[in-house]
């Protein structure tokens, strides 16, 4: 097994000790965000994505100013900032030149910790690239909502994560079969046991892949995902139910 770098932002260390629980902001008004924000703190998620393709980006002035005010509110804990693609089931429809406008734009404000980087998004490797420079870290990413590739494919795509420099790779498959959940916790344990050397974290979506984020740190998980005010995919639990679930 190789050594596994952990990611560090403040006191959280990504890839060691418990699994992380990561909230999602699916809210699409600075009000709302700030209510849901206000209800979750008290139940103490260990880091924070905003889903930035909920809201309308195309006035930047006010979307620093929202992500001013989510800094704020959620800060010391880690924050992410994710633009999900129609490509990838989120809803942002930003053509390839805008999406890493925004995405370059986002990390210079230092306002969070984390930028969330689809891994087959246009020349990746320079994007990361520059998201580095620009001081933020990046989560790269790659969701398929249909199905779930065979496992051979699925530990590509987590090694090339890492090939591509990306400080935490993260992989969500819908299942359809049972047997579909058991070939994404196989190659998440290949990855651990053979190839990774940093964090990464794998989700089945769905009811039926809801083991994978309850117990998927047993196979090589840094973290799992839940629900604020609702899920932002499928399969998600809320975050206190994910506390007490945990395996
Ligand atoms: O990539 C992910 C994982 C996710 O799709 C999930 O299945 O929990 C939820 C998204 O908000 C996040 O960006």
């Amino acid at each position: 097994m190789k050594k596994v770098k952990t990611v560090e932002v403040r006191d959280v260390q990504i890839g060691q000790g418990k699994p992380k629980i990561i909230v999602s902001l699916i809210s699409a008004t600075r009000q709302k965000l700030q209510q849901e924000i206000e209800h979750l703190l008290q139940k103490q998620p260990d880091i924070w994505e905003w889903r930035l393709d909920f809201v309308d980006v195309h006035d930047q002035s006010d979307i620093f100013e929202t992500l001013s005010l989510i800094r704020e509110l959620t800060f010391p804990s880690p924050l992410i900032v994710t633009y999900r693609t129609v490509q990838e089931g989120g809803h942002g429809r930003l053509r390839s030149d805008a999406y890493k406008d925004l995405l370059l734009q986002i990390a210079s404000t230092q306002l969070c910790d984390f930028i969330d980087v689809e891994l087959f998004s246009e020349d990746v490797k320079d994007l990361i690239h520059a998201i580095h420079q620009a001081g933020c870290k990046v989560i790269v990413s790659n969701h398929d909502f249909e199905k779930t590739p065979p496992k051979e494919e699925l530990i590509w795509r987590l090694r090339e994560m890492q090939f591509i420099n990306g400080d935490i790779g993260k992989l969500a498959v819908m299942p359809k079969r049972a047997h579909d959940v058991l070939c994404l916790l196989d190659a998440a344990d290949q990855m651990k046991t053979l190839y990774a050397d940093r964090p990464f974290l794998v989700m089945a979506m769905g009811d039926l892949g809801a083991i994978t984020r309850l117990g998927g740190h047993h196979f090589g998980s840094c973290a799992t995902f839940a629900a604020g005010s609702s899920p932002s995919a499928p399969g998600q639990l809320p975050v206190d139910l994910m506390k007490q679930l945990l395996l």
